[in-house]
């Protein structure tokens, strides 16, 4: 991926030591397109108004992603709200961790430099890599680029995640989760 203007520059990535991240042996083969992980997840599920993103696995354990930009995601009149890019790139980069690792985990920390302004109407090609595992630390960056994988970047990212058991779920969310994921096909299967 490109180099981050210098006025943007900022502390070391990974932040601590890490492992290189070594995909799981079930991790996707390039070319798969990566499965829906729940169908009432707001980045990649079938939610009126959600971000209806989709996945595909790449060469060099990179995954892509599209952010389809429409009215539904306006900040600003015409323009795609920051939040919501920042939840494309939640979405984008745990999908990276979730499919090459093959471990369950959530964002602990989500860091977003917009450097362009997103339209409606746009595409954003977002690639995301996991860069290194420390322990439970899953760390991983992203950038999104505009109209095409070969347009300006648009938006960087890098986030924590940390893994869970799949009791975070079931404990902190919904007793029937691991059912209503099982209920997505292909989805995490404890
Ligand atoms: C399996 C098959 C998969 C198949 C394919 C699946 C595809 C799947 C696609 C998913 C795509 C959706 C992607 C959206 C994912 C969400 O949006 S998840 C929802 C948003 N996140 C949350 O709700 C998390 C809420 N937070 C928590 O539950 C807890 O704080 C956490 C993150 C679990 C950590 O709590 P904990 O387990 O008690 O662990 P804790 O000791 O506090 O932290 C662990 C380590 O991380 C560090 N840490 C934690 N937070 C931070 C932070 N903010 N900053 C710095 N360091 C931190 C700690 O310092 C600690 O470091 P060490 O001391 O070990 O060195």
């Amino acid at each position: 991926m490109s180099e981050a203007p210098r006025s943007r520059r900022s502390t070391p990535w990974p932040p601590v030591d890490t492992e290189s991240p070594a995909p799981h042996p079930d991790a996707p083969r390039p070319g798969t397109k990566l499965a829906v992980h729940y169908d009432q997840c707001f980045g990649c599920g079938d939610v009126e108004g959600g971000l209806h993103m989709r996945s595909t696995m790449g060469e060099h354990a990179l995954v892509h992603s599209q952010f389809a930009v429409t009215e539904a995601h306006q900040g600003a009149p015409g323009l795609a709200h920051g939040g919501l890019l920042a939840c494309a790139f939640d979405e984008a980069l745990g999908s990276a961790v979730g499919n090459l690792l093959r471990r369950p985990a959530v964002t602990g920390k989500l860091e977003t430099d917009f450097l362009r302004p997103v339209p409606v109407g746009s595409t954003l090609f977002i690639t995301a890599k996991v860069d290194g595992v420390a322990g439970r630390k899953l760390y991983a960056s992203a950038e999104g680029r505009l109209g095409a994988e070969d347009g300006s970047v648009a938006v960087r990212a890098r986030a924590l995640f940390v893994e869970v058991g799949f009791e975070h779920f079931t404990t902190h969310g919904d007793p029937d989760a691991l059912t209503k994921f099982r209920q997505t096909p292909d989805q995490i299967n404890p």
